[in-house]
């Protein structure tokens, strides 16, 4: 009798449960944790007077139970407000499905499978998905469209009193990122460009050295990351990284870095995990050694006064004195550090990826070495962005390598407010919804580029048509889709520096060197380097093993 009443009340309690979680989504796992374990004690306490073993394993296998099988059961019904998207089962029964999807790094791709099955809007999570539609571009990012939403939270460190560029919504994004726009202006690039400069020589240099013995092969994707990180180090915090002068990670800080990238990008997706590991000692060393990297280099910074040529920081302090409420030193730290993990990476992706295409496409590398050659017939001149408009096919070999292989693959969401639904792509997509716009996917469709959106064809970008007037076999270029550096007002702060600095960096090596694949390169380097890129928020590359000579 009693073992009816516990059934049946902790049958209840798991309905009532999943009616309490649907409305109050956790931050946290522990509380979540103890709230779960307490009621079954309480309950079977409450309903048998006793805390029997055996009643209390009772009452929680069928507590438990019932919540589950309600979820999932919610999850995969009519009812549900996502029914009518399709998409994998999986994705629509746990966001667990997801973190395994991220752990893989072949979101990006997994997710463009999945819309060349299911169509341009699909579920790829409980509450989140994925749409692949020109007209959504500007919906979702545009002018009154929607705001990051919880994905981001463990982009930002909760100990801190400020959250970095990437996290900020509303009249605070904006504020902040008018003062990176004014660090972005024509004459601050300028500045960046001679810091480039500086760094790109003493890449030089070390790749010189290299070339001088026959047959030595290098990991060019290593040796950028080296060049992109140094200078960030300067652009941010006015120097003090000297991967290129080590000759590698002497303090450990870079894989530091890209671990902190890696787990959060992974630990977004539950990001009310992300609360209760940082409790956990050590599992938030990193975390805690990303702290130490901001605030030491922020001191070193504020200690080492003004530079002469002006750096980010200067802009990011408003040093200038253009702002009514001047950015406080944590602001300007977070952004430093963000600007040291997403700068570098990015770009030292989008170059390697750029170098893999040449090396698999030989006839276009040539021509590329003979435009970059004519337009700096004096090698000493390609510092100097100013011819960057003269060359035409490098340009157009970044735009369809950037095209192909987005270093930010599958993209940070937005989300649909509380209270409120949207109408995007056919579509009602209901409150609380995370939106995914993935540029791999995009990109890759041959609604956006065609013919052969897989294949590497550069010559599509000097192609004059955009216009397929009803005819399908016409060509497609849709400018709007290229969401390599996203769209809107929170798209890629520094999307033109980046461009100078692929350009400039591209340009130097090809005017230098002649790059080969390395001869005891793995199959995997010469074929497959591509499909080893790893989507975790921004692209993760192997190893990129090249063989390089000095040319005259
Ligand atoms: C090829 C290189 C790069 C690519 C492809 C790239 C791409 C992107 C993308 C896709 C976003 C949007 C992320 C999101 O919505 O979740 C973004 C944001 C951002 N990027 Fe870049 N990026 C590159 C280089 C850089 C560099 C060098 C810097 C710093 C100097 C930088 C600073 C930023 C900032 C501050 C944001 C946040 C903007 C905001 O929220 O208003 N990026 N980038």
């Amino acid at each position: 009798m009693v073992a009816a009443e516990l059934l049946i009340s902790a049958g209840l309690l798991g309905f009532v449960n999943h009616a309490y979680f649907k409305r109050h989504e956790p931050d946290n796992a522990h509380t979540t944790l103890l709230f779960l374990i307490t009621q079954p004690f309480a309950l079977t306490c409450l309903v048998s007077g006793s805390l029997s073993v055996a009643n209390v394993l009772l009452t929680a296998a069928t507590f438990i139970g019932t919540l589950s099988i309600s979820i999932v059961a919610y999850r995969l019904s009519p009812w549900h407000p996502l029914a009518h998207i399709p998409g994998p089962t999986l994705a629509k029964v746990s966001k667990w499905w997801g973190v395994k999807l991220a752990i893989s790094g072949n979101r990006a791709r997994f997710l463009k499978e999945q819309h060349d099955r299911y169509g341009n809007v699909i579920r790829i999570g409980p509450n989140e998905v994925s749409i692949v539609n020109a007209d959504a571009i500007r919906s979702i990012l545009g002018t009154g469209g929607l705001q990051k939403g919880s994905y981001y939270e463990p982009f930002s460190d909760a100990t801190l009193p400020s959250k970095s560029i990437l996290n900020l919504k509303g009249e605070l994004h904006d504020n902040r990122r008018r003062i990176w726009n004014r660090g972005m202006s024509s004459e601050s690039l300028r500045g960046y460009e001679s810091i480039l400069a500086i760094r790109l020589r003493q890449l030089l240099d070390r790749l010189d050295e290299i070339a001088k013995t026959p047959q030595a092969e290098l990991d060019i994707n290593e040796w950028i990351s080296y060049l992109t990180f140094d200078f960030m180090g300067d652009m941010a915090f006015g120097g003090g990284f000297n991967m290129l002068l080590d000759g590698g990670d002497k303090d450990g800080m870079w894989g530091v870095i890209r671990l902190g990238v890696k787990a959060t990008s992974i630990l977004a997706h539950v990001h009310w995990i992300v609360p209760t590991f940082n409790m956990i000692p050590g599992l938030n060393e990193t975390t805690e050694r990303l702290r130490r990297f901001g605030s030491d280099n922020a001191r070193r910074r504020v200690k080492s006064g003004p530079k002469e040529i002006r750096d980010l920081w200067y802009h990011l302090m408003d040093e200038d004195g253009h702002e009514r409420v001047k950015p406080t030193l944590p602001e300007v730290l977070v952004d430093g550090v963000f600007t040291v993990v997403a700068g570098s990476d990015a770009s030292s992706v989008a170059l390697s990826a750029f170098i893999w295409c040449m090396l698999t496409h030989p006839d276009i590398y040539a021509r590329v070495q003979i435009e970059v050659d004519s337009v700096y017939s004096d090698p000493q001149t390609v510092f100097d962005s100013e011819k960057h408009g003269e060359l035409k096919l490098l340009t157009a070999c970044f735009h369809e390598s950037l095209r192909l292989y987005p270093p930010v693959g599958s993209g940070g969401p937005r989300q649909v407010p509380i209270g409120e639904s949207r109408f995007i792509a056919g579509q009602h997509i209901p409150e609380h919804t995370q939106i995914f716009l993935p540029p791999y996917a995009i990109h890759r469709s041959p609604k956006h580029y065609f013919p052969a959106p897989d294949e590497f064809d550069p010559e599509r970008w000097l192609r004059v048509s955009s216009e397929t007037d009803g005819d399908p076999s016409k060509e497609i270029l849709n400018h709007n889709t290229f969401l390599a550096f996203s769209y809107g007002a929170a798209n890629c702060a520094a999307k033109h520096l980046a461009w100078r600095e692929l350009i400039m960096v591209a340009s130097a090596l090809f005017r230098r060197y002649n790059f080969e694949f390395a001869k005891n390169g793995t199959p995997l380097q010469t074929t497959g380097w591509d499909e080893s890129l790893g989507d975790y928020y921004v692209t993760e590359a192997e190893k990129l093993l090249v063989h390089i000579t000095r040319r005259n």
